[in-house]
């Protein structure tokens, strides 16, 4: 029912406007391309791709922005409420927050060197969010075991190779501490070395530095590559989450392919990124064409 050319006749300059708004982010700050990546990623998760994890809260509203995942991590709705207001000049009423948020990834992926694909739209926003499932498991978690993260994938419809594709964003972005403490110190299948240089920055006593700072993949943080799949078989996954790709199970082979074989990482990942965007989106008469992307109308 998404089609890409669903705003060729009602407003052919949203692709325009979204990409130089993107462009404009991302030279500020190059991270922000990865956060825009995830952030379409923990909105297809909780109730499908329909702008719900954009909802701020109320005093009678609890959204998705202090789900555990969420909280102090997720990034990029000042750069989504610019997008809108600029769509918005353009065409008042006509684009979504949900497709504004799906065509963001897919240009920062591109501006940060990635493959580049036709976006799926006709998204509509929802009138509601879940604070509830985007706590309860519906997003993966990085202590989360291979065959815990093939089960979340495979809840919304994604298969074990959809779910090592889309792991490759990690070649782009950075995580806290906390998300990776437990890794760096208690882990043995991580190389030594880099062990000891996330230490240095990531203090071993709990609560300690949990904000500080590492790059998911250490050799092009800002580059989207195949680096990350090369780290992993140097046993230089940050997150727990990450090394369980390769770690003598079911899918070591796939992560040997794509660190090799960019063309087939590029395509696989697109294919991924294409399926994630059609989990469960409302169309047609359903949700509303949110004003603000922060509440509704
Ligand atoms: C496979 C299961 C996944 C787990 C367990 C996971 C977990 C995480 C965690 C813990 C962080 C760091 C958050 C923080 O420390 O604040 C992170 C960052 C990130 N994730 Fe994932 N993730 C997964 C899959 C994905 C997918 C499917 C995408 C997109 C397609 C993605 C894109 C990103 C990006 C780009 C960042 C960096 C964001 C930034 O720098 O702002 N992740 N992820
Ligand atoms: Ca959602
Ligand atoms: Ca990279």
């Amino acid at each position: 029912q998404l089609s890409t050319s669903f705003y060729s006749k009602s407003c052919p300059k949203v692709i325009g406007t979204i990409r130089s708004e993107v462009h404009s982010a991302v030279s500020k700050e190059r991270r922000m391309g990865a956060s825009l990546v995830r952030l379409f990623f923990h909105d297809c998760f909780v109730q499908g791709c329909d702008a719900s994890i954009l909802l701020d809260d109320t005093s009678s509203f609890k959204g998705e922005k202090t789900a555990f995942p969420n909280i102090n991590s997720i990034r990029g709705f000042g750069v989504i409420d610019d997008i809108k207001k600029k769509v918005e000049k353009v065409c008042p009423g006509v684009v979504s927050c949900a497709d504004i948020v799906a065509i963001a990834a897919r240009d920062s992926v591109v501006i940060l060197g990635g493959p580049s694909w036709d976006v799926k739209l006709g998204r509509r926003d929802s009138k509601t969010a879940s604070l509830s499932q985007a706590n309860s498991g519906r997003l993966p978690g990085p202590t989360s075991t291979l065959a815990n993260l093939i089960n979340r994938f495979q809840a919304v419809g994604l298969s074990a190779k959809d779910m090592v594709a889309l792991s490759g964003a990690h070649t782009i972005g950075q995580a806290r501490c906390t998300n990776f403490r437990t890794r760096i110190y208690n882990e043995t299948n991580i190389d030594t070395s880099f062990a000891k240089t996330r230490r240095s920055q990531c203090p071993a006593t709990v609560g300690r530095g949990n904000n500080n700072l590492a790059p998911l993949d250490l050799q092009t943080p800002t580059g989207f590559d195949t680096k990350y799949f090369q780290n992993l078989i140097h046993k230089r996954g940050l997150l727990h989450s990450d090394q369980v790709l390769y770690n003598g199970g079911s899918t070591d082979s796939l992560v040997e392919k794509y660190s090799k074989d960019s063309k087939t990482f590029n395509s696989d990942f697109v294919k991924a990124m294409i399926k994630m965007g059609d989990i469960n989106p409302l169309t047609r008469s359903q949700g509303q064409i949110r004003k603000n992307c922060r509440k509704l109308n």
